[in-house]
């Protein structure tokens, strides 16, 4: 095989799975924009939603910055060079991330040192088969981290909040995947899709999981329990009114796809992948002589044309702002401000911001911070940066990250150095809701995956520090112009999030009684 046209092919599918979503998670998106009411909040993160998503493909830059762990699945002719493929590969990676194409992602567990360049070991995953056709068929996912932290193991019998007893029958199989798409609630930035996992041992199960992800949106399952059990999930998952970001709405799961394996006599697995919306995954096949792409796949079908879309979004936009309060936020804030913001209002923030995440949290719990940040907004973000000619950083994609990880610091850091304000998404837990109250502050949740659309409201990198820790982990102080965000949890003890998880469990209990006898 011609192995330069070869690396050529994977550093196109890199690109292209990175920046443009496939049309069958296009028309899924517009379908779930569609169910949503014009003026609700879910309404609007699915507007922001698209315009990130026509915005990624008109830059060609990464829809969301987590540009995820590069998982890919390559079938072969026997003969095929495994060896060469995967250097080949290897170089196509390393590539698109001086491109700033991925996010440098890989991160040595012991020492926390990124290895800048998207390897290490273990990353990328490449899993080769083989097979009797003629052609190579490379498969890509870019599963991003939160998502995959939603991922859940259920080891049958158990008994589930909400559901009760889920035995070792479709109807307990049934309980685990209702109780997978609501333990995830908005964390996984949903609407999300699912991948289960029927069988197998704990390993093969996620494997098996994972696999269904790699299944078109609009496949039919061909075994007919498993197609009944897809359908009845489709339907009644979206009744449990968690919706977008979990900001509650009609849209909670884009997909849904199971399969099944033998397991052993002892052992009863039900593994549930989840995917965030931001769905990236793609694939092609390849000429094994050429190296050559000629055929992409999951691209059959009508396409969505994204610009259409947010025509049709201006007139509930208008409606919306109709009844929200919007406030303008400018940093330092004082607490009297604090204290004027409500659940729902809808603040836009001008001036510097500080990212942080898992890193800089820890580090703050024990070190002064490098900046005063009395009165200073904290972002969760881990963005892509990239230096251009003059050496200057450029914001690539700055979307937020799960605010949720960094629960046992936040309420302490706020306290510690006068932070009035944290964005990120997924909300937080009661100690930090319970810091924003004694001390005056807001957690303001933005649209997780918008990398591109809060990517275009930081007018400048302002500094940067504690760039040891890496580029998704810095520090970065970032110019923004009107970054939109929701209040989500107030001064005054309110929080959506724990409103919108107390719902999504009475409605879980709904589905308490057997379907599937
Ligand atoms: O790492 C990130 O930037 C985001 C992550 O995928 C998350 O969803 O928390
Ligand atoms: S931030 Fe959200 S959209 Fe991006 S990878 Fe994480 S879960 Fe997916």
């Amino acid at each position: 095989m011609n192995m330069e046209k070869f690396q050529q092919s994977m550093y196109e599918l890199i690109v292209e799975t990175s920046t443009k979503l496939p049309k069958d998670v296009r028309r899924a998106i517009a379908r779930a924009k569609a169910r949503e009411n014009a003026g609700t909040r879910a309404a609007m993160a699915l507007t922001t939603i698209a315009g990130n998503i026509k915005m990624a493909e008109e830059n060609v830059s990464p829809i969301c910055q987590d540009t995820g762990l590069p998982t890919f699945k390559i079938k072969v002719p026997v003969g095929a060079n495994q060896i060469k493929m995967k250097e080949a590969i290897h170089a196509a990676i390393v590539q698109a991330t001086k491109d700033g194409k991925l996010r440098p992602n890989s991160v040595d567990s012991l020492t926390g040192k990124n290895s800048g360049d998207n390897l290490g070991v273990g990353v990328p995953v490449i899993k080769f088969e083989q097979w009797e056709n003629d052609y190579i068929d490379v498969r890509l996912i870019l599963k991003g981290g939160g998502c995959e932290n939603k991922n859940i193991q259920y080891s049958l019998p158990c008994e589930l909040e909400g559901l009760g007893r889920a035995g070792r029958d479709l109807d307990g199989i049934r309980k685990c995947i209702l109780h997978a798409v609501y333990q995830a609630q908005g964390q996984g930035c949903s609407a999300g899709f699912i991948g289960v996992g029927i069988g197998g041992d704990r390993a093969s199960g996620y494997e098996l999981a994972k696999d269904q992800l790699f299944r078109s949106v609009d496949d039919v399952n061909p075994n007919e329990d498993l197609r009944r059990l897809e359908e009845y999930i489709m339907e009644n998952a979206n009744k449990l009114g968690i919706g977008t970001m979990g900001f509650g709405g009609e849209s909670t799961l884009l997909g849904c796809k199971i399969g099944a394996m033998h397991r052993i006599p002892a052992s009863f697995f039900v593994s549930v992948a989840y995917n965030c919306w931001a769905f990236r995954r793609l694939g092609v096949k390849i000429d094994p002589e050429t190296g050559e792409i000629t055929e992409w796949l999951y691209q059959e079908g009508e396409d969505v044309d994204f610009a259409k879309e947010l025509e049709k979004a201006e007139t509930s936009a208008a409606a919306q702002l109709g009844e929200t309060r919007e406030v303008v936020l400018e940093p330092p804030i004082t607490e009297e401000q604090i204290r004027q913001l409500k659940v729902g209002d809808v603040v836009r923030i001008n001036g510097i911001i500080y990212t942080g995440r898992d890193a800089i949290h820890k580090y703050l719990m024990d070190h002064d911070a490098p900046v005063d940040l009395n009165g200073q907004i904290i972002y969760h973000c881990g963005p892509v940066m990239l230096k251009d000619e003059n050496g200057n950083w450029q914001v690539k994609a700055a979307g937020p990250t799960t605010s949720i990880r960094e629960e046992p610091y936040q309420g302490d850091i706020m306290k510690k150095f006068g932070v009035r304000a944290v964005i990120g998404k997924g909300g937080m837990g009661a100690k930090t809701l319970q810091a924003l109250k004694e001390h005056g502050g807001v957690y303001l949740n933005a649209i997780g995956g918008a990398a591109q659309y809060y990517a275009d409201c930081i007018k400048s990198v302002e500094g940067v520090d504690l760039l040891e820790f890496g580029i998704p982990e810095a520090m970065w102080h970032l110019r923004v112009e009107n970054f939109t965000a929701v209040v989500t949890m107030d001064s005054h003890g309110n929080s959506l999030h724990e409103d919108v998880e107390k719902s999504s469990l009475e409605k879980l209990a709904q589905f308490k009684e057997p379907v599937f006898k």
